[in-house]
């Protein structure tokens, strides 16, 4: 890994006092009348044309941070004396029909033709080719004065493709949207294609990590889901869990996808724009570390076990819809907004008891302080829970009592027949709507659940609607959810409290847990975070 970045001074370029580090005139591979005039600066790439026309001398400035590579070669045909560079770029662009900008690619290429000799035309070219190349890795600053640190280049990444996802494209999608992104930043890729369920988890499980830079998933959370948990399952779970992780959306959902792209201070664009924008993110190659959650699942009929979690635990209505809206999965990301128009017409109140610790014991929770919601905790619930979902459910193997732990250890957490630390808040009601808790912005693309969440905040977020919301509310809430507005909303039936813990004992007897999209077997469940434990190349 490279050395660590940290925050730089302010830049003085912005003043006009910007060094120029090379200069040079050239012509373009089109046209070899018109010559263009292109100085590099540690901060931008600017081309102007020249001529004798002051007004039509216009200039091009390409920022150097949206730049992901630069290339120099010869031409085909060998006559030509002259050689080339190319330099790739990223940056922002308002879209050609609708308002708003999103990354589009600009090529800029130039013809070296400065001695008859190829080979010093060559060396020229390769020489502009590495400085923008330098440049560019020299913008690479934190936002916010966080720390990143750089995926090592050359670059050898493996891409888990699901071909499954979404629509069923992502292979294409890749191809189409992504592939030459990698070649012009020199990531050298292996591509896997994923045969069945599980097949990433095992071969992450198995594979020599030293031949990996990264671990890309294209895909949607299901195929990261597998692969943070081979991960962990390994021996070296430790070292193993610090592979840098790219994910390039392929899925419907694509919530940690959108999260990353958010993260990233850009606006909402659509889904394939996000895959440009997350490739762009993947090519830069800054990481930063994420939290994960380690779950336990506990129903009556099994084992404990645990998984671990980079997104979400999901029990109610988001999870009814993210389940039962698969059948719908040939009409994208719409699919769950059809998924809860459905659901709500035939809305479900589900039992349980939830308990939190809080992430700060000052907090309140709708209004009231959190000392005030302490109720003694009885744990007699989850006896009654049926695994009635067993057979969707993912199996996860069960950690015997004696089994030594793969992962850190969870100290906030007691066993789950055992009732919650004193310390911990057990919530009043028993009637919910949905209960959530989210350590990522967004839930889908179109969600965005959680707007105070960041990768690496040690936080989980925990949002829970209580029964007694009427319909047209929670359709409110649920369109106030794709705007992240709905914590300004003063819905009286929503409680968003920030946790390190959360137990919830579903008494229903059917019902719907899932794990980061990923259906659980029912029962009660519990969650820690651990924050910053994985790396993932976001920025
Ligand atoms: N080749 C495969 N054939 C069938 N299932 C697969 C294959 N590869 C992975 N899977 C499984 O497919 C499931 C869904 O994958 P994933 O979540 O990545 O896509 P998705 O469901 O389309 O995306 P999203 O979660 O964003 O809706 C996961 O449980 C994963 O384990």
């Amino acid at each position: 890994m490279d050395p660590k970045i940290t925050e730089p001074d302010p830049p003085s370029y912005r003043n006009g006092m910007s060094q120029v580090l090379r200069y040079g005139e050239f012509t373009t591979t089109g046209n070899r009348k018109v010559r263009y005039a292109v100085s590099l600066t540690e901060w931008d790439l600017t081309i102007q044309k020249i001529t004798s026309t002051p007004a039509i001398r216009s200039k091009m400035v390409l920022n150097l941070r949206d730049c992901v590579g630069s290339r120099a070669f010869r031409a085909d045909d060998n006559t030509d004396t002259g050689a080339y560079f190319s330099a790739f770029f990223y940056p922002f662009k308002k879209r050609w029909m609708n308002s708003g900008v999103a990354r589009q690619r600009v090529e800029q290429c130039f013809r070296v033709d400065l001695v008859k000799d190829p080979r010093a035309n060559l060396e020229e070219a390769e020489k502009w080719a590495r400085a923008i190349r330098e440049c560019s890795a020299l913008q690479q600053h934190p936002r916010n004065g966080i720390l990143y640190s750089e995926v090592r280049r050359p670059c050898r990444a493996m891409l888990l493709v699901n071909p499954h996802s979404g629509k069923g494209q992502a292979l294409s999608l890749f191809t189409r949207h992504v592939q030459h992104m990698l070649n012009e930043a020199g990531v050298s890729h292996t591509l896997v294609i994923t045969e069945r369920p599980n097949h990433a988890r095992e071969l992450v499980r198995e594979a020599d990590l030293s031949q990996w830079d990264a671990l890309v998933i294209i895909s949607g959370d299901g195929l990261l889901f597998e692969v943070v948990n081979g991960l962990m399952e390994r021996e070296d779970w430790e070292r193993a869990i610090q592979t840098p992780l790219g994910i390039l959306p392929g899925g419907s959902g694509n919530a940690m996808a959108a999260s990353i792209h958010h993260y990233s201070g850009a606006q909402p664009v659509s889904s394939e724009e996000l895959l440009v924008s997350c490739g762009f993110l993947l090519c830069k190659g800054l990481v930063s570390h994420m939290d994960l959650a380690s779950v336990h699942l506990g129903s009556a009929s099994s084992s404990p076990t645990r998984v671990f979690s980079f997104l979400s635990v999901a029990w109610g209505f988001v999870a009814d819809v993210d389940v039962e809206s698969e059948r719908y999965r040939h009409i994208g990301a719409a699919r769950f907004t059809l998924g809860t128009l459905v659901r709500l017409a035939s809305l479900r109140v589900y039992q349980g008891r939830l308990a939190f610790l809080p992430a700060d014991n000052a907090g309140r929770v709708d209004g009231r302080p959190l000392c005030s919601l302490v109720v003694p905790c009885q744990n007699n619930f989850h006896n009654s829970c049926n695994s009635n979902n067993a057979s969707r459910a993912r199996k996860h193997e069960p950690v015997p009592a004696d089994a030594p732990l793969k992962g850190p250890p969870d100290s906030l957490l007691v066993p789950l027949d055992q009732p919650v630390p004193s310390n911990w808040v057990v919530v009043p009601e028993d009637n919910f709507i949905l209960v959530l808790a989210v350590y990522q912005s967004h839930l889908g693309e179109d969600f965005y659940t959680a707007p105070e969440s960041t990768l690496n905040d040690g936080i989980i977020h925990l949002l829970y609607v209580r029964a007694g919301i009427s319909r047209i509310a929670l359709l409110q809430l649920f369109l106030a959810m794709g705007k992240g507005t709905h914590l300004a909303n003063n819905c009286p039936h929503l409680v968003y409290v920030q946790v390190r813990a959360l137990r919830l004992e579903p008494s229903s007897p059917k019902g719907l847990i899932t794990v980061d999209g990923e259906v659980v077997e029912y029962g009660p469940v519990q969650a820690q975070v651990h924050s910053g434990l994985a790396r993932l190349i976001s920025r």
